[in-house]
């Protein structure tokens, strides 16, 4: 279980909070979609929960480790897909994997065959041994994913990681998370896709300004609305329709 109690992250320099006051329990073996306009905060909340970025104040403990308390144990557990490419162009598939993997201390013939094992299933193969720089975005996006998931974490944390791909690449990442999750791992993503959402996750919330507005079971939101059909119609009788331009 992933416990958030009044989260709150402000930049240095900035004027306002970019995450503020945010509280949320996301049970074991959820899959979660944090969803919300550009500038909502949601790279802001999972760049906290994976550890990459400090809270202002606030805590969340993820399966009963604090945050503060259980820095190492917490780094074990969780599994982190970043939005940028965190890969090394001029090495091959399987050089960048081996190096994700002994990060997290995997080593000797389990690392090979894990790293095979997962380039196979995700249709990359037969490009093992070829230099990232020559991948296209969707192959890259999923080294990205296989490079967080080596360790086999109990809790994953992505970042868009649907962004920018095609619809086959899309189906593949998405149908690989499934699989993940009908083991047991617990997901919490952030998407802009929200059918994508609609139909991957138990449950999602949807902030805006750094703090939720609304959370619940995609199906429960879209019946509470009565002019919505699907989620985006509820995201936009959420979050309005005014463009949400920052820089
Ligand atoms: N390093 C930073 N320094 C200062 N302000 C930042 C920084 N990173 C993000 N922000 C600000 O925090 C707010 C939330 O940004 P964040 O990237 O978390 O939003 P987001 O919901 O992930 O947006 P997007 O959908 O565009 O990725 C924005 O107003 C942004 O300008």
């Amino acid at each position: 279980m992933i416990e958030i109690n009044q989260l709150s992250k402000k930049y240095k320099g900035a004027e306002s909070f970019s995450v503020h006051n945010l509280d949320l329990r996301i049970r074991e073996k959820e899959v979660f979609g944090i969803l919300g306009p550009n500038g909502a905060g949601k790279t802001t909340l999972i760049s906290m929960l994976s550890s990459l970025l400090k809270p202002t104040k606030g805590s969340f403990s993820i399966n009963g480790l604090n945050y503060r308390e259980h820095t190492q144990q917490l780094k074990q557990i969780i599994g982190i897909v970043p939005q940028e490419y965190a890969l090394y162009p001029t090495l091959t598939a399987y050089e960048n994997l081996r190096y994700f993997g002994s990060m997290y201390g995997l080593k000797g013939a389990h690392l090979k065959s894990k790293i095979h094992d997962h380039l196979e299933v995700l249709g990359l193969g037969p490009f093992a041994d070829k230099k990232i720089k020559t991948f296209s975005g969707g192959m890259k996006r999923r080294i990205n994913l296989i490079a967080g998931i080596l360790h086999a974490p109990k809790v994953l944390f992505l970042d868009e990681p649907t962004v920018g791909v095609d619809v086959q690449s899309k189906n593949a990442i998405i149908d690989y998370l499934k699989e993940l999750n009908k083991k047991g791992t617990t997901i919490l993503y952030t998407s802009h896709h929200l059918n994508e959402a609609e139909h991957f996750c138990t449950r999602i919330a949807i902030i805006d300004l750094g703090s939720i507005i609304c959370k619940g079971k995609p199906s429960a939101l879209i019946d509470e609305h009565v002019d919505a059909r699907n989620l985006e119609d509820v995201f936009l009788a959420k979050t309005g329709k005014a463009l949400r331009d920052y820089a």
